[in-house]
């Protein structure tokens, strides 16, 4: 007998579309819909994709910037290649510094977009899983500090928990617009939100006096 995932996948509207139009993962479907809202990710536009495998967001990515764009995937667990040239999967870790170097030669500097689906690996201790989700968003909220250009965009799953709200506090002052939003194929019971932030504004460098 199948474990529970196992028996409830079956049933899953979206896992059986993803098998029925070749995407990845049931999660292409989730990007799909917060890109059809919030219009996130353009024709050749260079997306930074952390946390991505088996690919399901990636793919999508790849369609919407079509061939001048450029899609970067980045997870711990490999990433079964592409047919597109403009896909380049890192395996690695990107909360480390050697990763997100490789990250910025890559894209030669900035990116229009980053998007993260990443979840870190759970233990079911609540405060050190609450621990590592922030610890993870905070990587995330970092890397799109040092790799977006002004008025690029920034999406990436979160878990509620106590910093939920001094992450979005801080996020509104680098964004023009911060939503949180949960999108249908996201399951009910799962406590994943969405963050996105639109329309980047870089900090500016303080001028040296000397
Ligand atoms: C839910 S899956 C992503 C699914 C993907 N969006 C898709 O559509 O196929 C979350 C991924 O985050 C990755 N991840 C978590 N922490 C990471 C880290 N520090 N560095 C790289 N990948 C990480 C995991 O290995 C996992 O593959």
């Amino acid at each position: 007998m199948g474990s529970r995932w196992q028996m409830e996948k079956k049933h899953d509207p979206y896992y059986k579309k993803a098998k029925k139009e070749d995407y990845r993962s049931r999660a292409s479907y989730k990007i799909k819909q917060l890109d059809k809202k919030f219009k996130l990710i353009k024709e050749g536009d260079t997306v930074v994709d952390l946390g991505a495998a088996p690919g399901g967001w990636s793919q999508v990515a790849l369609e919407k910037v079509g061939e001048e764009g450029l899609v970067i995937g980045v997870d711990l667990n490999r990433i079964k290649p592409f047919p597109e040239e403009n896909f380049h999967g890192i395996r690695g870790d990107f909360t480390t510094t050697e990763v997100q170097e490789k990250v910025m030669n890559l894209i030669g500097g900035k990116a229009k977009v980053v998007i993260s689906d990443a979840s870190p690996s759970l233990c079911g201790i609540k405060n050190i899983d609450q621990l590592r989700s922030i610890d993870l968003t905070n990587t995330v909220i970092g890397i799109a500090d040092n790799i977006l250009e002004p008025k690029g965009n920034l999406v990436m799953k979160v878990f509620q928990g106590p910093e939920y709200k001094d992450m979005l506090t801080r996020l509104k002052k680098k964004y023009r617009q911060v939503k949180t939003t949960k999108p249908p194929s996201s399951r009910k019971k799962s406590s994943e939100m969405y963050v996105v932030g639109l329309d980047f504004k870089p900090k500016k460098n303080k001028k040296s006096k000397d």
